[in-house]
């Protein structure tokens, strides 16, 4: 770590993955398009093609060489030429196919891979995202993925019409003199050896790339998102400064992996000159001998070419596949992290639930050893309005985000009208739930859109009905849009106020059987909030409801009302009767309305 930057070298609370090799890197992208068999079979056909054609040249050489020439048969060059001519012709019909075909597969492979590791993100549970920044897992579905596409777009695939041509080429030129390809083979032990101690440092020096390319996205996902708490603390230069240490980081990363390739490439191109020199030597020792052709020479010459023209184009593409590599690793970290919260095999679909809640003995941890919930047990009664009260900290909305399974308790169980939680499935459990939270998360889109976003059928009727409910209509179509009002990204265009209505519009919309209002009044003024309590009452009738508020004027009305603390229920009851009790909740109230203390409630 440097510069104080945390480390993203892993997803955390993931281990390494186990199948970050090349080779599963390989097999992954052809196993992702096996139901192509179409193009696999046109691909293999013209592999195939492209390295018996590569024979013909050199053949036809050999035969002008040792027969024409000597023998001075001019008609016989005709035949010759139009025979390289056909050849090349071929060869340039079968490389293209195999090109275009090659890359179709491999982008369609990266194209599912992207949607795979998306939809993988998506199902992860809450706690990954407590633990991982967004701006790293954004790299790895962009920038990662990205590694990948110009591995499988850049002819990278040709590495499988190489390595096909090498052997074919490697066996002809031993059935034409063994001893001499042997020798020729003799310097490839020797790259072999040279590519597997670069390959590693090279892949290393990519990964570090990768992660440098992470701490940047990071910082412009932090530091772009809240560029209005940025301004308002004048952090302009604090921020592109330390924004200019990451891209330093990344520009040494970069230098680090070049400086490795340029020692690479000449030690490969030395190795395969100096085959070229032993050919050359031997052979026309042998041809001076008597013991071989010109002709044979020109064609191993030519062969030579074919059986390092493959190792120079891999020892140049080494790079991306490395580069590619380090990313897959990075990818494979993603979608080799399961879920904490998993849904149950053949889960139970929840149709229309009352909604009566039971929390029995539960404990709770967000990080070990530090306890939010501990053996608590709670209820929320069917039909009626359950509020929580509590200093903050207390574990309020830790209740709700238990309820609706955005993490699970390490102890004890929860159910909805008798069904454990963990029985039902995720979707039609949070279907029966409508939440309007403290943090008011709006989508950059119009307001019609943000309010449909749980009833994407809704009508322009419903929409309107529930806008006027939450007292909404009347601010919305004061815009010139109306309900098609684009409202910025994060609903930046609307006042604290207005969101919040918006939010309880949505949530009326998605007619829940079970409201969670958390905090939802909280940035009102006392208009406003009147009119919202009253819509409110509306909303409440005939539903369960659990209402979390600090502002205890917010909760008089509702039927019961727990006090908690520290994780621990401390009292519950009525308004009245909790006054009545003189315990927390008359000491929260005369906090609160000092100059109601001695008045009777
Ligand atoms: N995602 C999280 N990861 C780790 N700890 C958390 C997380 N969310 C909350 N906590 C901790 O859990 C405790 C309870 O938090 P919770 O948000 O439930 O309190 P609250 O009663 O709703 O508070 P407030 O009224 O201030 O919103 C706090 O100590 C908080 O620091």
């Amino acid at each position: 770590m440097q510069h104080g930057i945390p480390n993203y070298r892993t997803v955390q609370g993931q281990a390494k993955p186990k199948s970050g090799s090349i080779w599963n890197m390989y097999k992954r992208i052809f196993f992702q398009v096996r139901s192509q068999w179409g193009l696999l079979v046109i691909a293999a056909v013209s592999i195939i093609a492209v390295s018996l054609l590569e024979f013909v040249i050199p053949q036809l050489s050999q035969y002008t060489i040792d027969r024409l020439i000597p023998e001075k048969r001019y008609d016989g060059l005709v035949w010759i030429a139009l025979g390289v001519l056909g050849t090349a012709v071929l060869l340039a019909i079968f490389n293209y196919l195999s090109s275009i075909v090659m890359a179709t597969i491999g982008q369609n492979a990266v194209y599912q891979l992207r949607n795979q590791l998306y939809r993988h993100l998506q199902m992860l549970d809450v706690s990954f995202f407590d633990r991982n920044r967004t701006g790293d897992l954004m790299s790895r579905v962009t920038s990662d993925v990205g590694m990948l596409q110009q591995l499988v777009s850049s002819g990278m695939m040709s590495i499988v019409t190489d390595l096909f041509t090498f052997i074919a080429v490697a066996a002809y030129m031993m059935w034409m003199d063994w001893q001499l390809t042997l020798v020729v083979l003799a310097t490839f032990p020797v790259m072999i050896i040279t590519t597997r101690f670069f390959s590693k440092r090279i892949r290393a020096a990519f990964k570090k790339i990768q992660e440098s390319v992470a701490e940047v996205t990071n910082h412009l996902q932090d530091t772009l998102s809240s560029i209005r708490l940025m301004k308002s603390f004048s952090t302009e230069e604090y921020e592109t400064e330390r924004f200019a240490v990451r891209s330093r980081n990344n520009m040494n990363a970069n230098i680090a992996a070049v400086k490795l390739r340029a020692v690479y490439e000449p030690i490969i191109d030395m190795l395969i000159f100096a085959g070229l020199a032993i050919v050359l030597i031997l052979g026309a020792k042998g041809t001076m001998d008597g013991k071989l052709t010109v002709g044979t020479i020109v064609a191993f010459l030519a062969y030579l070419r074919l059986l390092q023209n493959p190792v120079r184009r891999f020892s140049r593409t080494l790079n991306t596949i490395q580069q590619s590599a380090a990313a897959y690793e990075r990818i494979m970290e993603i979608l080799e992290t399961k879920s904490k919260v998993v849904e149950k095999e053949n889960a139970l679909e929840l149709a229309n639930v009352r909604g009566h809640v039971q929390f029995h003995d539960v404990s709770f941890a967000y990080n070990t050893g530090v306890p939010v919930l501990d053996q608590f047990n709670f209820e929320l009664e069917a039909g009626k309005v359950t509020a929580i009260v509590g200093s903050s900290g207390a574990g309020k909305s830790t209740i709700t985000h238990l309820m609706t399974r955005f993490y699970d308790p390490q102890q004890g169980s929860i159910t909805i009208d008798g069904h454990p939680l963990t029985d039902v499935g995720l979707a039609s459990l949070r279907r029966q739930m409508g939440i309007v939270s403290q943090d008011i998360v709006l989508l950059n889109g119009t307001i019609r859109e943000n309010m449909v976003y749980g009833k994407p059928d809704a009508t322009d009727e419903e929409v309107e009905a529930a806008a006027r409910a939450a007292h909404a209509h009347d601010f919305i179509m004061s815009f010139p849009l109306g309900y098609e009002s684009p409202i910025g990204e994060r609903g930046v265009k609307l006042s604290g106020g207005q969101k919040q209505r918006l939010s309880i519009a949505r949530a009326i919309l998605k007619d829940p059987r079970l409201i969670i209002l958390d905090e939802a009044t909280s940035s009102l003024d006392t208009e406003s909030e009147k009119a919202i309590q009253d819509a409110l009452v509306h909303l409440l009738a005939d539903r369960t409801s659990l209402v979390i508020a600090h502002r205890l004027s917010t909760i008089q009305r509702a039927d019961r009302i727990f006090v908690l603390d520290k994780g621990q229920l401390l009292e519950s009851g009525t308004h009245e009767s909790l006054i009545a009790n003189g315990g927390k909740y008359k000491q929260l109230y005369e906090l609160q309305f000092p100059q109601k203390q001695s008045e009777p409630v």
